[in-house]
């Protein structure tokens, strides 16, 4: 047996494949979700805020299996746990909601048991849970991560985000499953457009490693998922296509959508420009939207100990969420 101390976690968002990493690429965002954590002698649910509507306050939850898998992974027996839980993630919308929630509940569910699994750990469980690695290891690592899977270990290299980035993100008021954007993607590529997509994918990489900025908006483009997504997302591919002559470096599908994201150098002067382009678009689409500016995260998953907290579940989250 183990005491039983209360356990919070802070995660971030995170924007996947970038435009060509198409489920290797992953960015943390500065938007997050929290999760307390403890013991209980019977299982409860808090969830707060306009994100976590129509989420299960029971065992169902997403939260309350993913914590099962890491009690089970450490030969421990933790059947019952009081779990709350804010977040400003919008569900659904291609900003890592459920990489978020798995990731939060493995690193809470270990940080609650004495952390007995490690991080490479924790990542090849939230990938065997997501089914690609891009969005839970830039929720789990922060930063800019590129990744691989095996089907049974994930890798990543994490590049830090540096200072100059930020990030437009347009939120439709709409919901886009990943299992129907996914759904939508051919199952086979000819030679040509895999090759334009490992070239450009790799120049991203190298672009951000080094900070060369200027090859952002070639390097952003992508024939392996976005061209068959853009009819599920309107006004998508015009934004694709003319972000950067508006101020963008270049921009993409954020993950599986509906989301768009326009990266942006901070030194960029041309930022109400792109906020109004993009605006238009949407409008000329009838999309109602949720603009936001959002920085790169450096740091991944953060656990907060019993001492570090002092304050309660919601007045620690008051001075951080956007909302
Ligand atoms: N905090 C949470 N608790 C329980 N389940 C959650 C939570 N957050 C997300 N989920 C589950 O994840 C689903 C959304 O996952 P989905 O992969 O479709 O979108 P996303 O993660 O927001 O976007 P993307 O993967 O494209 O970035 C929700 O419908 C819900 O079932
Ligand atoms: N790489 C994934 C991200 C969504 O979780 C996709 O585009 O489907």
């Amino acid at each position: 047996m183990f005491d039983s101390p209360v356990v919070r976690v802070r995660v971030p968002a995170s924007t996947a494949n970038l435009g060509p990493g198409f489920d290797t690429l992953g960015m943390a965002l500065n938007l997050y979700a929290w999760i307390e954590m403890k013991q209980s002698d019977e299982t409860r649910f808090h969830l707060y805020g306009d994100q976590l509507k129509g989420i299960p306050g029971d065992k169902f939850n997403l939260i309350y299996e993913v914590a099962q898998m890491v009690f089970n992974e450490a030969g421990v027996s933790v059947p019952e746990l009081e779990v709350s839980m804010y977040s400003d993630i919008p569900l659904t919308r291609g900003l890592g909601s459920s990489a978020s929630a798995i990731v939060g509940a493995l690193a809470a569910a270990n940080a609650l048991i004495g952390s007995p699994l490690s991080d490479a750990k924790l990542f090849d469980m939230a990938t065997v849970i997501e089914k690609h690695p891009d969005n839970v290891g830039a929720s789990l690592y922060g930063g800019i991560i590129t990744a691989v899977w095996d089907g049974v270990h994930a890798q990543c290299i994490r590049l830090d985000p540096g200072d100059h980035l930020e990030a437009l993100v347009v939120i439709p008021g709409f919901e886009l499953a990943t299992s129907k954007a996914r759904g939508v993607l051919p199952a086979e590529f000819s030679l040509q457009d895999a090759v334009y997509n490992i070239s450009r994918s790799s120049l991203l990489v190298a672009a951000l490693a080094v900070g060369n900025l200027e090859v952002i908006a070639e390097a952003m483009k992508d024939r392996i998922h976005q061209p068959y997504r853009a009819a599920l997302v309107p006004g998508m591919a015009e934004i694709l296509k003319e972000a950067p002559r508006h101020g963008a470096l270049g921009a993409a599908l954020s993950g599986a959508g509906p989301t768009l994201l326009a990266l942006v150098d901070r030194r960029e002067q041309r930022k109400a420009e792109l906020e109004r382009f993009l605006k238009e678009t949407m409008q000329r689409e009838s999309v109602p939207i949720r603009m936001m500016w959002l920085k790169p995260e450096a740091q991944g998953v953060k656990v907060y100990t019993d001492a570090e907290s002092g304050r309660s579940f919601l007045d620690m989250i008051k001075g951080e969420s956007v909302l």
